[in-house]
C-alpha cells in the first residue's frame, strides 16, 4: 500500500477535492488549461456535443463533456493567473488522477494525462503579429513557486537558456537593489511528441502560427516591464532587453511572455504527463497594440489541441501504447 495521505495533506470534501470541487470520475484523461474561468463555457458552447460536469468552485470553472468533431471526452480546467495558482490546480488534478479517496493511498495504476494551457500572452517578437498562436517549444520561468519542485534538467538545450535569461536579469538590475540576484530562472518543455501532433495539426488548418521560447513572468505589471505603480522595481528596461535577446540556436526564436507556462511545463514534465502550451499573443509589447477580443484565436487554439489529442491518441494506439 503506497503512503496514507491525511485529510489535511489533501482536503477532500462531499468526495471532491477542496478548490476544484472535482470526483475522480468527472475529470477526462484529456485536459485543455485556461487561465480565465469565463473561457471555459466559450470553449464548451463551441466544441462540444454533450456536457457531464459542469462546476464553478473558488473561481475555479470545469466542464466535463465530449467533443463534437472528435468525440473525445475532454474537460476544460481553469488555472487562474500566475504560478501559485496554477500549482494547485495541478495538484489537485494529479491527484484526481492518482490517489484513491477511500483509502487515501495513491492507485497501483494510472495513466498520465494529456494536458495543454490555452492562454493568451504579450508578443516580445516585433514579427510576430498580434493574433498569432504561439507553440511553446521551450519556457523560462521566472516565478519562484516552481523553485519548490526539485525537477531534473529535461536537457542541456534548458541549462543554456537558463544562462542566457539569468544574463538578461543580471544586466537589468538595478545597482544597489534590495532583491538583486534574487529570481532564479527554469527552463522546460513541452512534451515533445505532444508538439509534434500539435505543430501537425497546426500545419493542417489554416491558422497564423508558430513556435518558438516563451517567457513566464511571476507577474504581469513590473514583472513584464509596465511600471505603473508608484515604486522602484528591482530590473530595469527588462522588456528592452528580452527584446535584444539573441536566438539562443537557430530555429528558436523568443515569442511572447506570460504567467502559467513555466510551472506547467515544470510541474508536469516531472510529474511525467503529457503538457503543452498554446498561447494568443493578444498585444504587442514594443508598440504598445492590444487586441481585447480574442476570441476567434482561442477557438482556433481549442480546435487546434482537440485535433492534436486526436492524432497523438491515435499514434499511440497505433504504436501499441495506451492513448
Ligand atoms: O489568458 P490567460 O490564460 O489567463 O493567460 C495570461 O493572461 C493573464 C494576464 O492577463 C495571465 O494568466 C497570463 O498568463
Ligand atoms: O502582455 C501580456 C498579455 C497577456 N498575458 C500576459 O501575461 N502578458
Amino acid at each position: 500500500m503506497g503512503k496514507l495521505l491525511t485529510p489535511d495533506d489533501l482536503p477532500i470534501v462531499r468526495g471532491r477535492v477542496y478548490h476544484l470541487d472535482l470526483a475522480p470520475e468527472e475529470l477526462a484523461r484529456r485536459v485543455i488549461v485556461v487561465g480565465d474561468p469565463d473561457r471555459v463555457p466559450v470553449l464548451a458552447e463551441e466544441l462540444l456535443a454533450l456536457r457531464e460536469v459542469d462546476r464553478f468552485h473558488r473561481g475555479f470553472r470545469t466542464i466535463t463533456g465530449v467533443t463534437a468533431e472528435t468525440g473525445q471526452r475532454v474537460s476544460f480546467v481553469t488555472s487562474g493567473i500566475g504560478a501559485p495558482s496554477t500549482e494547485i490546480v495541478l495538484n489537485e488534478l494529479a491527484a484526481l488522477n492518482e490517489v484513491d479517496f477511500a483509502s487515501m493511498t495513491r492507485r497501483e495504476r494510472w495513466q498520465p494525462l494529456t494536458l495543454v494551457r490555452l492562454g493568451t500572452s504579450g508578443g516580445l517578437n516585433p514579427v510576430t503579429p498580434v493574433g498569432t498562436l504561439i507553440l511553446t517549444d521551450y519556457v523560462v520561468g521566472l516565478d519562484n513557486t516552481a523553485l519548490y519542485y526539485d525537477i531534473p534538467l529535461p536537457d542541456e538545450a534548458c541549462a543554456l537558456l537558463e544562462e542566457k535569461v539569468g544574463s538578461v536579469l543580471t544586466g537589468t538590475e538595478l545597482p544597489g537593489a534590495r532583491f538583486a540576484g534574487k529570481i532564479a530562472p527554469y527552463a522546460a518543455r513541452s512534451d515533445r511528441g505532444l508538439l509534434a501532433s500539435l505543430t501537425a495539426a497546426a500545419s493542417t488548418l489554416e491558422l497564423n502560427w508558430t513556435r518558438g521560447l516563451t517567457i513566464s513572468s511571476a507577474g504581469f505589471f513590473a514583472e513584464q516591464g509596465r511600471g505603473v505603480a508608484r515604486v522602484g522595481t528591482t530590473q530595469v528596461n527588462l522588456l528592452d532587453a528580452f527584446e535584444r535577446l539573441a536566438s539562443p540556436w537557430p530555429g528558436l526564436e523568443l515569442q511572447n511572455m506570460e504567467m502559467e507556462a513555466g510551472f506547467f511545463l515544470h510541474f508536469l514534465g516531472g510529474m511525467r504527463y503529457r503538457a503543452a502550451v498554446v498561447c494568443v499573443v493578444i498585444n504587442q509589447r514594443s508598440s504598445g497594440v492590444f487586441m481585447a477580443d480574442y476570441r476567434r484565436q482561442v477557438l482556433d487554439g481549442a480546435r487546434l489541441i482537440l485535433r492534436a489529442f486526436k492524432e497523438y491518441g491515435d499514434a499511440r494506439a497505433k504504436s501499441g501504447a495506451l492513448a
